[in-house]
């Protein structure tokens, strides 16, 4: 399968190498970043053209299915731009920065009558959460009662402002939860604490959000991306039975000095390598066999949705109206 990328930074490459050296049936044929020295370079690792600009790759004829990783702002249009051409699109999250763009690509999708789109909600591959999955899904914890995560960065790149903490990471929570607990998030609490002296004032970070799901679950979600010590990323659900907890890859543990040391990896691509890896394999696999599965259009906008309603929250519990979900992801095992 002949993949253009759009996007060629810190996960864009990481996606080209992925596609060169380790997912079977695919190869990286045409590139595109604004960064023109930088596209080069990238293009240069597999043997790829660099394209003049985003819709050169998604209309050379050659190319016949789109990676997005360019940055949150640009997706809806290149993700609608990619359906509009009928090419499946593996678009990395959030699907928009807005959940009225988001939309728009679910309502596009819909007419054109099939799926073409994956978000890349890329903890659905990882085998720490498909193993609560599978626990959940036995019944092992009974009924679910409520949900703790965490989400840690060590710390945040220069452009990284704002809302982000919610828009950029928790979209990750709340995808997972969704997926978990296969139900949607109707409201959210921001639930403010005092902010670390080495985050940007403005970024008010970290940031502990709860999290209502339509059947009384409350999930309760830390978000700090400058915790400076490792990337930590937990979860655990609390049944009526018993729990089930994320399972993190571990390292050696160092027994020296009368005390005990584990390794913490630094970043996403120490933590969820496989998951990237996984991810792209499934999404290539279904293209080949002319389908498109995992998370969907519908996904990306109702994460971005509940981002939103946590952005807008600001102490106060504010719902989440989602749009009528179009019959195209009925029956999704996350919506
Ligand atoms: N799934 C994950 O865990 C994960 C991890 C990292 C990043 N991401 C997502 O991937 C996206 C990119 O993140 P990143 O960390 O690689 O950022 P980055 O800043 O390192 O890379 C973005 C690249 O896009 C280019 N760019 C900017 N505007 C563009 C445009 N209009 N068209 C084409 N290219 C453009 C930039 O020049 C840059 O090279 C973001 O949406 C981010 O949320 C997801
Ligand atoms: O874009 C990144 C990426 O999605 C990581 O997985 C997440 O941990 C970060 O918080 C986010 O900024």
């Amino acid at each position: 399968m002949n993949v253009g990328v759009i996007g060629t930074g810190a996960i864009g490459t990481d996606h080209v190498r992925r596609l060169t050296a380790r997912v079977a049936g695919a190869r990286v044929t045409a590139v595109f970043d604004v960064d023109t020295a930088r596209a080069a370079t990238v293009a240069a690792i597999a043997g790829a053209t660099a394209h003049r600009e985003a819709h050169d790759v998604i209309d050379d004829p050659a190319v016949e299915a789109v990676l997005v990783a360019s940055p949150g702002d640009t997706h809806a249009d290149l993700v609608l731009a990619c359906v509009a051409a009928g090419k499946p699109v593996l678009c990395e999250k959030p699907l928009a920065s807005t959940s009225g763009a988001a939309l728009k690509v679910v309502e596009a999708e819909a007419t054109y009558g099939r799926r073409l789109v994956q978000v890349g909600f890329m903890r659905r591959y990882d085998v720490g959460y498909l193993g609560v999955k599978a626990a959940l899904g036995a019944g092992r914890i009974g009924d679910p009662l409520l949900v703790h995560c965490v989400h840690r960065n060590v710390g945040v790149p220069a452009g990284f402002t704002g809302d982000m903490s919610l828009t950029d990471s928790l979209v990750h929570e709340v995808d997972a939860c969704r997926w978990l607990l296969d139900q949607e998030i109707v409201a959210a609490t921001v639930v403010e604490v005092p902010h670390s002296p080495l985050a940007s004032p403005e970024l008010r970070d970290p940031r502990l959000v709860l999290l209502e799901t339509e059947r009384g679950i409350v999930v309760d979600a830390e978000v700090f991306v400058n915790a400076r010590y490792g990337y930590d990323v937990r979860c655990e659900v609390v049944g009526t039975t018993g729990t089930v907890a994320l399972e993190a890859p571990t390292t050696g543990a160092v027994a020296l000095d009368g005390g005990r040391v584990q390794a913490l990896p630094m970043d996403w691509q120490a933590r969820f390598g496989q998951a990237y890896v996984d991810e792209l394999q499934a999404w290539v696999d279904a293209v080949r066999r002319g389908v498109t599965e995992g998370p969907s259009a519908w996904d990306g906008y109702a994460a971005t949705a509940v981002a939103e309603a946590a952005v807008a929250s600001r102490g106060a519990r504010t719902s989440v109206d989602l749009a009528e979900r179009p019959a195209l992801y009925s029956g999704e095992s996350s919506s």
